[in-house]
């Protein structure tokens, strides 16, 4: 079974997403926005590792294999990590639009049941935008990057200004950010105009 709510349909006058001429190169890796990050961060030890790379056009790929840390039921991977999963793919489309956009809302279909080690293949894309609104959606096969389709998940993403982490983030965190130059190379990455 398979629906989208009304608030994920993007509105009559929402424009088609452009791809930022600054955008990484169609295969190119994206790295990770941040090092503490669940989904893509290297100092997280049981977090997802998520590889995504810039695609065509406002398309992501990306790649996260299960691990024994992510299980919900024995062997199987927990609903909540792959929905993390494909928020994560979904937020790395930031870097082709060149915005700062959080997740507003996220509905997940969960299709198929995905075990432990099995690498889930994720693809997203921009849809629509409509001023701050940015509309997009994912699937993550199993498989292959051919094969059935595992989860998917229709999103609304908001932009905001870096100021939202600054205001929101526990301080300790974000001094440290702030101090790191790498950190704020790669948050100069998502402004329009840096
Ligand atoms: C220095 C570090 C840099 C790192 C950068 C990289 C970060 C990347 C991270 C990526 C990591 C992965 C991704 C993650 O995990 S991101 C982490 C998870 N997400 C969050 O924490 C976001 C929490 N929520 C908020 O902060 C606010 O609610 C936001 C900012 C989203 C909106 O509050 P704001 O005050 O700004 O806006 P508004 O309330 O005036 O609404 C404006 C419009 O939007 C519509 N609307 C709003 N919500 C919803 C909804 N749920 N469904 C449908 N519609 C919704 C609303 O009706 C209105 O429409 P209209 O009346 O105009 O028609």
């Amino acid at each position: 079974m398979s629906g989208t709510s009304s608030t994920l349909r993007p509105p009559a006058d929402a424009v088609a997403p452009v791809r930022h001429p600054d955008a990484p190169a169609p295969g190119e890796p994206l790295g990770s926005h941040y090092e503490h990050c669940f989904g893509c961060g290297g100092a997280q030890t049981h977090g997802l590792n998520l590889a995504a790379r810039a695609g065509e056009g406002v398309k992501i790929i990306a790649e996260f294999t299960v691990q024994a840390a992510h299980q919900g039921a024995p062997g199987l991977a927990h609903g909540g990590v792959l929905a993390s999963a494909l928020d994560e793919t979904l937020g790395s489309l930031n870097w082709l639009l060149r915005t700062i956009a959080v997740t507003g809302r996220l509905e997940t279909d969960f299709v198929r049941p995905v075990p432990v080690d099995t690498v889930l293949y994720l693809e997203a894309e921009v849809t629509a935008v409509a001023g701050r609104k940015i509309y997009s959606t994912a699937t993550g096969r199993i498989g292959g990057p051919a094969g059935p389709v595992a989860v998917r998940a229709d999103a609304l993403f908001l932009e905001v200004k870096v100021d939202h982490f600054i205001d929101n983030g526990r301080e300790e965190e974000i001094q440290a950010a702030m101090s790191d130059p790498d950190q704020l190379r790669r948050a100069r990455a998502f402004e329009v105009n840096p």
